[in-house]
């Protein structure tokens, strides 16, 4: 049986002799979780049981036997942690646990640790934590591993060598020439790693049926707390191919550990997984030697039960350390510091933040403020890793039906077909249930399943096309019925490097300035660039003159955009290498807009280039794309000589974006970016320029910490005076900016002009007010809405919203010109059931940046107001300020009635 748990008080290591002799034992005092078995929890100490706690959860005794105890050295109280196979014993009148000789024992089952992360760690734990600092960075060994890598996925799916070689490092032209590497000499460096082993595939591999091949596999194991990525499976066993040789007899220990990774993660498949297989590329038949006479590429090993655990206990060293929130030293292994290639950087940083090291510790230490940040830092971004975690663990704590509602997950889809593409990829489609939504969006990197993206077929697949039909393409021909949000660590990932580089790497008057200890300093560039609107032209004024940086802020509508654009025309013009960027695509996309608007005879088109995803970007800036695959000098030169550069922050971090530098980077949407988000733009320019509304959505995170500041708004407040806010705005009436403008702007906010003031719906073409019943003509209305008193949903202001859009419509009103927002995304579904589908319904957050004509904003407000609608004041100011010439607000007057901003607000929307 299987035994969980948390920790419930201090663990007790000990000797004892047995009639085996002496071993080592722990008892683990454990509060059980859900995992008892039934016939327990009728169980209390009084009738020969175990001991029942406050919260009616029992405390249970498991004792974990020999090598067991050194992951029980590492359990603190509150941790949890899973025994498989355990016996049950009856000791003092108790029911007690121990291991047996079957059992595993899983420290922190949900923290989900990676194969390479236990790779890493088991040649040094200094090393695992080096590597999570800096990230993998762009360098001929790793491109080339990647690429080699690729060619074997493709020989695996039977496509040809030559073929394969020549797509493949075509497809990495751009880092390749980044690199000043040429396409020839690539080709032939893949060519001589990918020969060997085509060879012993041909040798070796029979039909596809009778070998049981399988390229790549994603997989996760609950048990043990493992995931990654095998490079192969062959009858159910795993492949892992490395790039070099090796022409001892045996494969490298830390290459055995990482195939034992996959093992254990097959097993939780099915199948017990006994032989791992080692391709080393570079073993062929000239290197037969006398010690093996070996001329494999592969090497196989069997997997005793000792590996197997030996590899649980180092994946439990890391999952506790993680836990702990410690640093590891590099103590904790064996590995000689002399022989590694990271001593000096190991020793620099050890430095830097005054951290033990086995290496030692070179150079000056950071000043005060920067460790406690950096502690501080690291210490929130491993809190928003944990948070990813736990979305994993929901993959198999969670059935399909509650990931569906929680929007996280497309079921009971219906697979339609697979189509074979070019390179031996697929492309598969289903169908999906009508009404269905989900977080998931085109372009998207998801886990495509068979109904269990766990223990079932399921592939890491990319979204084509969503709409009744759901179109992906992956790797393997999975009989999709299921998709889910895929987890990414991606952007934890970058939001670590992104602070240590600003820290480690960072200029010294930069930093002065993050941490308080200068002020931003600005020259004069004695020019008016915007005669119309004062504040706007002091905001370019100061960005262009900013010698550190400047800080721009923007209400809704305020011309932001058209401010950046006027602002980056006048860097350009004087010769400055510009980096734009913003949280969102969209955000990158309608600044760049605005930007070539400017920019129209001011410089060469080809000198503009957009970086990112072809998904990301909107269509009509797709001609700006870098594209990456090509000739790699024509790739790497495009962007090097391009004046001006724009990408998401996320992209920033990518390890082409690391290269580059800029004088200046601009960054819009800066309030909705945390530090370290913020930092992977400006890390690469020299100076910086934030422009946001730190009155609108803040950063988007999921655990609660120091990263839901803005380094925006942490500056605004320390340098008021390095800061504008424009004050003119041109989308709303006066009447609708009127709320928005005294309860959010202290009264500053005003129309740019005197026809955006009176804007009505009357400027519309065939749109008459006087056919609007008497209180929608106002250009603010309140519909009061008893309700049907649901949490998340109401249906009768549905409906209601439903018959205000036909009036709309009545009135001469165009539905496309009308948006709908809602607090939760169940009443968006439950209003979309009941509007057409050509009027947009959403929540806050999707409509953040945009403007429409008419909003209707549904407060989904019953009874009395259990907690806030809009999770914080930000949201209602959005949802407030997307109008231009209506807004229609929807719910129950009492309800609203009885908090006081919505009270201020109902006062003001029936004035
Ligand atoms: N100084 C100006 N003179 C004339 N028109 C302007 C000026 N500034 C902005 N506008 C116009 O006002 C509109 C809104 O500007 P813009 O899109 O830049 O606003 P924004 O602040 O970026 O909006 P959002 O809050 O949605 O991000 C645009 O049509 C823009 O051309």
């Amino acid at each position: 049986m299987h035994v969980r748990g948390t920790v419930a008080g201090e663990v007790d290591v000990r000797s004892v002799t047995t009639n085996y002799g002496e071993s080592d034992l722990a008892e683990v005092p454990l509060r059980r979780g859900d995992d008892a078995p039934p016939g327990d929890a009728s169980r209390t100490r009084g009738d020969g049981g175990t001991a029942t706690l406050a919260d009616g959860r029992e405390t249970t005794t498991v004792t974990l036997w020999n090598k067991w105890t050194e992951s029980a050295d590492l359990l603190e109280p509150g941790m949890d942690v899973l025994v498989t196979n355990a016996k049950e014993e009856e000791y003092d009148g108790e029911t007690q646990y121990a291991t047996t000789g079957d059992s595993y024992v899983v420290v922190e089952p949900s923290f989900l640790v990676s194969v390479t992360s236990i790779r890493n760690w088991v040649e040094c734990p200094r090393l695992y934590y080096l590597n999570k600092l800096s990230g993998v960075p762009l360098n001929y060994p790793v491109v080339k591993g990647t690429l080699v890598h690729e060619v074997f996925g493709d020989l695996l799916r039977g496509r040809d060598l030559e073929d394969s070689i020549a797509a493949r490092v075509e497809e990495r032209g751009l880092q390749l020439g980044l690199l000043g590497e040429t396409a020839d000499a690539v080709a032939e460096d893949v060519r001589e790693n990918a020969t060997a082993i085509e060879g012993w595939l041909q040798q070796g591999r029979l039909d596809e049926s009778e070998d049981g091949w399988r390229s790549e596999q994603l997989l996760i194991s609950e048990t043990f707390g493992i995931r990654g990525r095998a490079d192969a499976v062959r009858r159910g066993a795993p492949v892992e191919l490395k790039t070099g040789k090796n022409l001892k007899k045996e494969p490298r220990f830390k290459d055995k550990v990482q195939a034992a990774c996959y093992a254990l993660l097959l097993e939780e498949h099915g199948g017990d997984v006994d032989i791992g297989t080692l391709l080393y590329t570079k073993n062929s038949v000239l290197d037969r030697n006398e010690e093996t006479g070996d001329l494999n590429p592969a090497k196989e090993f069997t997997m005793g039960e000792g590996l197997l655990k030996y590899v649980v206990r180092l994946r439990n060293e890391i999952a506790a350390m993680e836990m702990a929130g410690d640093i590891p030293t590099g103590y904790e292994a064996d590995a000689k510091c002399e022989y590694c290639f990271e001593q000096d950087t190991c020793m620099v940083v050890s430095g830097r933040l005054e951290q033990e090291s086995k290496a030692g510790q070179i150079g000056q230490s950071l000043p005060d403020e920067e460790r406690e940040y950096f502690d501080r830092f690291y210490r929130a971004i491993e809190e928003e890793r944990r948070e990813v975690h736990r979305e994993y663990a929901k993959l198999w704590e969670q059935s399909a039906e509650e990931r569906a509602d929680d929007d996280r997950a497309l079921i009971d889809l219906e697979f339609l077909e697979k189509r074979p593409l070019e390179g031996g990829r697929w492309e598969l489609r289903a169908r999906r249930p009508g009404g269905a939504n989900s977080k998931l969006r085109e372009g998207d990197l998801v886990l495509a399943s068979d109904g269990d993206p766990v223990r079932g077929e399921s592939e890491l697949a990319r979204i084509e096309r969503l709409d009744d039909e759901v179109v992906i393409t992956a790797d393997e021909p999975v009989e999709v019925t299921r998709l889910d949000v895929y987890p990414s660590e991606l952007t934890t990932d970058r939001l670590l490097v992104a602070m240590h580089d600003a820290l480690l790497k960072g200029d010294e008057r930069r930093k002065d300035v993050l941490f308080g200890r200068a002020e931003p300093a600005f020259e004069d560039p004695e020019e008016t660039f915007i005669d119309n609107n004062e504040r706007q032209n002091e905001a370019v004024t100061k960005a262009v003159g900013a010698r550190d940086c400047a800080l721009i802020h923007g209400p809704p509508g305020t011309g932001k955009t058209y401010t950046i654009a006027r602002a980056i025309r006048a860097m350009v013009e004087r010769g400055e290498r510009v980096l734009l960027s913003a949280f969102t695509n969209r955000a990158v996309d309608n600044a760049l807009e605005a930007l070539l608007d400017q920019l129209a005879g001011v410089i060469d088109e080809e000198r503009v280039v957009r970086v990112g995803s072809e998904s990301g970007i909107r269509n009509d800036m797709e001609p700006y794309r870098l594209e990456r695959a090509g000739d790699p000098e024509d790739r790497a030169a495009e962007l090097r000589n391009a004046q001006v550069v724009a990408a998401t922050t996320s992209t920033c971090g990518s390890r082409v974006m690391k290269e580059q530098a800029f004088d200046v980077a601009l960054v819009d949407e800066a309030a909705q970016l945390t530090e370290p988000g913020t930092c992977a733009a400006i890390n690469l320019a020299e100076r910086f320029v934030l422009v946001g509304d730190h009155e609108q959505l803040p950063p988007v995170v999921r655990a609660e910490n120091d990263l839901t500041e803005s380094l925006f708004e942490r500056l605004v407040g320390r340098y008021p005076e390095a800061g504008v806010m424009l004050d003119r705005q041109y989308r709303m009436n006066q009447r609708i900016q009127a709320f928005a403008s005294t309860e959010f702007y202290d009264g500053q906010l005003r129309p740019a002009t005197p026809t955006v003031a009176a804007r009505t719906l009357d400027d519309l073409a065939g749109v008459s007010r006087d056919a609007l019943p008497e209180p929608l003509r106002d250009p603010v209305s309140f519909v009061d809405v008893e309700g049907d008193r649901g949490r998340y949903t109401d249906s009768e202001e549905a409906a209601r919203i439903a018959a205000l859009i036909e009036t709309y419509e009545d009135a001469g009103l165009d539905r496309a010109d009308i948006g709908v927002i809602a607090p939760f995304r169940a009443q968006v579904s439950e209003i979309s059931a009941h509007v057409p589908d050509d009027v947009a319904v959403d929540t806050v957050d999707r409509f953040q940046g945009s403007s429409q004509e008419v909003i209707i904003v549904s407060f989904t407000a019953t009874g009395s107001l259990e907690g806030p609608i809009f999770e914080d004041y930000r949201r209602i100011n959005v949802a407030l300020t997307r109008p231009k010439r209506a807004l229609v607000l929807v719910g129950d007057a009492a309800a609203l009635g009885s908090d006081p901003v919505y009270e201020r607000m109902l006062e003001w929307a029936r004035r």
